[in-house]
């Protein structure tokens, strides 16, 4: 497994090994040890969460507050979509700041997102398939959103013909200054 950095702090690239044959290709989408071993982050993993979605569907920013903060390690099984993540961190040197990639079903790449910062992505395809972890159970007590076209954080989201399709709880997010974010730890 390879692993890249970002410009976010503690947020990984990562790029299992895909072996391609005259079947198709396998790939260990999860190995406990491995994950642990190639990013030094030794988490337990609680929840599965698969979610599907037509282009121009915007899921997003999402995160949960402590004590139920979660770290989410998300990819791709079908179709593409471009991930952004934002940093609440308060004492991050990047609070403030997003990073956005693509994830697609080809490649197999997974985004290493650790508790305290916001989610959200794109779906660039007709349909997409994310699939992904999270090291705490979901709480809707401790959901909370920002929006996704924030001024201040002015995300540069790729245009999509048709435009993007949120839900209604996502179309009315308050910005990253109005949101609720904890002064402390985001560890769980
Ligand atoms: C996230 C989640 C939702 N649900 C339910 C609540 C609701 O009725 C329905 C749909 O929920 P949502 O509209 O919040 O789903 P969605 O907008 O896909 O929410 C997800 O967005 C991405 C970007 C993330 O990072 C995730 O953590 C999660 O917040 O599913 C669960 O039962 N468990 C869960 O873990």
């Amino acid at each position: 497994m390879q692993v890249q950095t970002t410009a976010l702090p503690g947020v990984l690239l990562l790029q299992p090994q895909v072996f391609q044959d005259e079947r198709g290709f396998f790939v260990e989408s999860f190995n406990q040890r491995r994950f642990a071993q190639a990013t030094g982050v030794d988490v337990p993993f609680v929840q599965d969460n698969h979610s599907r979605s037509r282009r121009g569907v915007l899921r997003g920013l999402h995160y949960q507050l402590p004590p139920h903060a979660q770290g989410k390690l998300v990819r791709v099984v079908r179709g593409r979509v471009w991930d952004v993540v934002v940093d609440l961190r308060r004492t991050s040197p990047t609070f403030g700041q997003w990073l956005g990639l693509a994830l697609d079903a080809e490649q197999h790449q997974q985004l290493w997102i650790p508790p305290g910062l916001a989610h959200g992505f794109l779906t660039l395809s007709a349909e997409a398939d994310c699939l992904y972890k999270t090291t705490a159970y979901y709480d809707p007590a401790c959901e909370r959103g920002i929006a996704w076209n924030d001024a201040d954080l002015a995300i540069a989201w790729p245009a999509v013909e048709g435009g993007y399709q949120l839900s209604a709880k996502d179309d009315r997010q308050p910005a990253l200054a109005r949101a609720a974010l904890p002064d402390g730890a985001w560890q769980s």
